[in-house]
């Protein structure tokens, strides 16, 4: 989609918009670079140019301690302007397009974020940011190479030029052989560039997988170990399989280059030989034209392998812009709807909607139509796969529709701000998510000194974690994990769970969504959350999703999905006389907590 051109002039306007002086710098920086190679060849034949010269020692000292001076004076600047642009490069890197990279992934639309290929393309896209040599930095560094040797071998063909203007056109001939064969070998790379980076997607993957202490508990109890470890090892088979034919398309290029710089070099030093042998030349002349091929000679090479190393970064910054290109939700540029701010419960409202995932041919939803009526409790209950997160994630707008509509106090979803709409709601869902910051910070979501302490502690006393909380010296300002704070603690599940819950207290919201928010919690304590709730949401709109159907009696209204379909629709009585399959549900449940509590 993006050409090597279009990418290159990409990167640069990004670094031009960032800051201006880089490009100051790296012309110096190119400049530089060119004149400490030059001088390096100038030194020898200067000071061989004042002996013969012979205007006597003080002429000898003075002009080769100024030859001298001039070398360490470019020396001293290369050097400094080197170690400062490479500074400069990574700058650029990290404080722009690492940052960039993370804020475009958090805020990517949902559905895009969930689908398989966003991730692989996001691991290449973080390839392109990793390190000095690859990508973004990797194109700044290429490109001094790529213009200094430019300039060098303008400056060199110059000097060789007046030697014999054969000499250049010979040179020229041979470099450009020289460069096809590199070509070939580079391109040959390219082509193999996404096997590698598909395999390399892999086996972060695998390694991530090992250091992932969530998945230490089944890794050893199943011993996954051996099988991991054999299929990173398979993985790595196959990289290294590819990587071979790379280095063997290199090693024939190899060949080729040094077949054609011996023959160049042959033929300029035998050619410069007869003409020092037989007076034509000067030793000093003979000494810089010396220089200037083997100058050339390197020049080249480096120009070459600079070259085909910039192809690949700039392949690496084509996945950048395409991560780039995946979309934030619809609706983000949107402007806020004031009727959406007004303090009033919210009225959900799905009329006749469908769902499939990208790419998947079921329907996970067909065709879906009911009511979150403001102000009222409702339960969303069926078997697992029926489709009930799927519903809530439709409502927070993380998911479209496929087909219908789904409105909000009669405003259609699709047109409002999701930021507006998120202030609105909360969430709590099955897996709960805590950042390793304080328990104030994950409870407001917001950092310390914005939270409100007394709606904090007060949302955790009603989740019933405070008594917990209250125990630890440092109390709600204690860390969570062991990744900020060496003191961080480790919450269980259910506590975990009663912190998620705490935190969508304090939002204190129009819509409560709660997918399996007491899945984790002990029956004492999940009976507590749902008298809990059904105080404190009073007057809110809310829907509760829960495999255990006795938290179903704290709601107005029952909504039973099947196969993606609502299949029953009203309150526990109404269902239980309709004895469907809610009723049968309920029957098989209220059976076993029965012959549970015989059984005690
Ligand atoms: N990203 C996805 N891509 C494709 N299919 C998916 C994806 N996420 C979920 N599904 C499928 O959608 C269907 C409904 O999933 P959903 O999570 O809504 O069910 P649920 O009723 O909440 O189940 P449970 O009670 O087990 O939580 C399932 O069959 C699941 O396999």
């Amino acid at each position: 989609m993006y050409s090597l051109w279009s990418n290159y002039i990409y990167i640069h306007r990004e670094l031009w918009h960032y800051s201006k002086k880089p490009f100051l710098f790296q012309a110096l920086e190119i400049v530089s670079q060119v004149l400490t190679g030059f001088f390096g060849i100038l030194l020898p034949a200067g000071i061989l140019l004042f002996l013969e010269q012979s205007s006597g020692f003080s002429g000898f000292a003075l002009g080769t301690l100024v030859l001298f001076l001039c070398y360490a004076v470019v020396f001293v600047s290369h050097t400094f302007l080197q170690s400062r642009n490479a500074w400069q490069y990574t700058e650029f890197r990290t404080g722009f397009f690492t940052r960039r990279l993370l804020c475009h992934f958090m805020q990517i639309d949902y559905a895009v974020l969930t689908e398989p290929k966003t991730l692989q393309l996001a691991e290449k896209a973080v390839g392109a940011t990793c390190s000095n040599w690859v990508g973004v930095e990797g194109m700044f560094r290429y490109d001094v190479t790529i213009y200094s040797s430019f300039l060098g071998l303008i400056l060199y063909a110059g000097l060789i030029g007046t030697v014999h203007p054969a000499i250049i056109l010979l040179l020229l001939v041979l470099s450009v052989l020289q460069f096809l064969s590199y070509r070939r070998a580079a391109s040959y790379e390219v082509r193999r560039r996404d096997d590698l980076s598909e395999i390399e997607v892999s086996q972060r993957y695998f390694q991530k997988q090992s250091y992932n202490t969530s998945a230490g508990k089944d890794i050893r109890l199943y011993q996954l170990n051996g099988w991991l470890d054999g299929v990173y090892r398979q993985l790595n088979k196959r990289y290294q399989k590819i990587l071979f034919r790379i280095r063997s398309a290199y090693f024939a290029n190899d060949l080729l280059t040094l077949t054609l710089q011996l023959l160049r070099d042959g033929i300029c030093y035998g050619f410069l030989i007869y003409r020092l042998s037989h007076g034509t030349m000067t030793v000093s002349g003979f000494v810089l034209a010396l220089g200037a091929v083997s100058g050339f000679s390197s020049y080249f090479n480096e120009i070459t392998a600079a070259l085909s190393k910039s192809v690949l970064c700039l392949e690496q910054i084509r996945w950048l812009r395409e991560f780039f290109d995946l979309p934030f939700p619809a609706g983000h540029t949107l402007p806020f709807r004031p009727e959406l701010a007004e303090e009033k419960p919210l009225e959900i409202c799905f009329s006749h909607v469908s769902f499939s995932h990208p790419g998947g041919d079921k329907r996970i939803l067909d065709d879906v139509s009911f009511t979150l009526h403001a102000g009222e409790h409702t339960a969303l209950v069926g078997i697992n796969g029926a489709g009930k997160s799927t519903i809530v994630k439709l409502i927070c707008g993380l998911y479209q529709p496929t087909e219908g509509n789904i409105t909000i106090n009669g405003i259609p979803l699709g047109s409002l701000n999701p930021a507006q709409y998120y202030k609105a709601i909360a969430a709590v869902f099955q897996d709960p998510f805590a950042l390793s910051f304080s328990i104030a910070e994950n409870v407001s979501c917001s950092p310390l000194e914005e939270t409100d302490r007394n709606r904090c502690r007060e949302a955790l006393i009603r989740a019933g974690l405070w008594e917990k909380i209250a125990s630890l010296p440092q109390k709600e300002e204690t860390y969570l994990g062991k990744d900020m704070a060496d003191d961080g603690i480790t919450l269980s599940g259910g506590e975990m769970q009663k912190l998620i819950m705490a935190r969508a207290l304090y939002k204190n919201c129009h819509l409560l969504l709660l997918d399996e928010p007491t899945a984790a919690l002990d029956a004492i304590s999940e009976n507590k959350m749902y008298e809990t709730y059904s105080t404190l949401l009073k007057n809110k709109t809310a829907l509760f999703i829960s495999h255990r159907l006795a938290s179903t009696r704290f709601c107005d209204t029952i909504l039973f999905l099947e196969n993606g379909k609502i299949k029953e629709c009203g309150t526990h009585d109404e269902l239980i006389a309709l004895g469907g399959s809610y009723a049968h549900m309920f029957e098989v449940q209220s059976q076993y907590y029965q012959e549970t509590e015989e059984d005690i």
